[in-house]
């Protein structure tokens, strides 16, 4: 069968660890030009290995920028194995032709699960006894502690790990209270609040589970550390652009917020040998963990196991179900004929101009899907493998065309 590129040319570019589960996938697909990382590469090291690289794996440290992206030129598909697609620039990638798939459920019990043991030692002033046992101190006394039985929780943010925490807090007894953008279907016996004052003033303990996006950066800052009540706990493990960690540690140092548990940073280390900076470090009550949420050998290994998956679909198929910034394309395998994809910018005529170009050239299309999103607009045909190499040379020829390719 004709087709673009022999898998074993096919370069797998897999960063910052990911589950071996990941390289399992890949293998036994038949793609075995992998180039594994244990680390995220930055700079010269990142556009070196990018540059003749056909997919891309990456979790929450690597930044595929616009730039990056331009290098390169051979990249046809990026997986974040990861929920959070906010260090790829999506919009570049689509321009470039280039799907971006990601986890977006894997983790999330993860992270739901990291937070309620949080809730319990915050509540229990464990952090700070925890610190100056280290250090050779005795802080044996009740005071400060709770038992979480009958508190208020406050969730910003209801999705996936928001419901997930919500129902796991219910079940130890805690009242649960959220807030979301979105009019969203209370689970258990949580209650929406249409503003965020409502839900800061009644909280005990709030956590963010939020993306990063223009709206939440620095959403939660002095006035809203203001409007929590007294003695509140406080844990974010969203990400680290939506609270102004200056005013997180004066609500701290005030002790007007009795701790917090902090996962995610606006700067966060490259490397597991980088030195972590930040003015929370110097709190016993604060629980510093490093971007640790998802990160569990289950989470890792169904997350491998899923954005794998979904890059060789792509590969093999040109299926795009779940990319998040592609024209969402659902294709089973094919045999038997070639299979051909067309990436273009979303105008009108594109698919007249396949269509008659095909007709000119007497090349018969068996099958065919369109499929637009923003900019983007994708075309997968099938037509007989005798005149798949024509076909291809009529669809680079398309004005407006990005990329053109013939699968497997
Ligand atoms: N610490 C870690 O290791 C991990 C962190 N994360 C982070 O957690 C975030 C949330 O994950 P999921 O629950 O799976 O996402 P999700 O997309 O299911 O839920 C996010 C919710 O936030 C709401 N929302 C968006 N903007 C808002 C705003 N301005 N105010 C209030 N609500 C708003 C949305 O309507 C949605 O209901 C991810 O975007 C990711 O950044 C995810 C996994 C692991
Ligand atoms: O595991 C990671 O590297 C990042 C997890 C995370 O923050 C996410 O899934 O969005």
């Amino acid at each position: 069968m004709k087709h673009s590129l022999e898998k074993d040319k096919i370069k797998i570019l897999l960063l910052e660890g990911l589950h071996q589960s990941s390289v399992e996938v890949f293998q036994r697909e038949g793609y075995s030009n992998i180039e594994y990382h244990k680390s995220s590469l930055v700079g010269n090291e990142l556009n070196e290995a990018i540059k003749d690289a056909h997919f891309i794996g990456i979790r929450s440290r690597t930044q595929l920028t616009s730039e990056v992206i331009s290098q390169a030129e051979k990249l046809i598909g990026i997986g974040c194995f990861c929920i959070g697609t906010n260090q790829v620039d999506l919009d570049a990638a689509a321009n470039a032709g280039i799907p971006v798939f990601n986890a977006p459920f894997s983790n999330t019990r993860s992270v739901a699960e990291l937070v309620i043991g949080e809730i319990i030692m915050l509540m229990r002033g464990i952090p700070e006894r925890n610190a100056k046992a280290h250090r050779g101190e005795w802080l044996k006394s009740a005071v400060g502690s709770h038992e979480i039985r009958g508190k208020t929780l406050g969730i910003i943010g209801y999705g996936h790990i928001g419901t997930q925490l919500g129902i796991m807090a219910e079940t130890l007894g805690m009242n649960v209270t959220f807030y979301d953008t979105e009019d969203k279907l209370p689970l258990g016996n949580a209650k929406q609040v249409s503003k965020l004052p409502e839900l800061l003033a009644q909280a005990d303990v709030v956590s963010l589970h939020v993306p990063e996006t223009a709206q939440t950066k620095n959403m939660i800052s002095t006035n809203e550390f203001s409007m929590m009540k007294p003695n509140c706990k406080f844990i974010n493990a969203s990400r680290g652009t939506v609270v102004d960690i200056p005013a997180l540690a004066k609500a701290i140092e005030s002790k007007h917020l009795a701790g917090a548990a902090i996962d995610v940073f606006p700067i966060e280390p490259k490397s597991n040998n980088d030195e972590f900076s930040s003015p929370l470090r110097e709190f016993d009550n604060v629980i510093l963990s490093p971007h640790v949420g998802g990160s569990t050998m289950e989470a890792q290994q169904n997350i491998g196991i899923e954005v794998a998956g979904k890059l060789v679909k792509y590969s093999d198929n040109g299926s795009t179900v779940t990319a998040v910034n592609f024209p969402d394309v659902s294709l089973s395998s094919h045999t038997g004929r070639s299979r051909l994809l067309h990436i273009h910018i979303n105008k009108p005529g594109i698919l007249i101009q396949i269509n008659q170009a095909f007709s000119d050239k007497g090349i018969n299309i068996a099958a065919q899907h369109l499929q637009t999103k923003g900019d983007i607009g994708y075309v997968v045909m099938e037509v007989d493998t005798i005149q798949a190499d024509n076909a291809l040379e009529q669809l680079k020829l398309i004005e407006g065309t990005i990329r053109a390719r013939v699968l497997y």
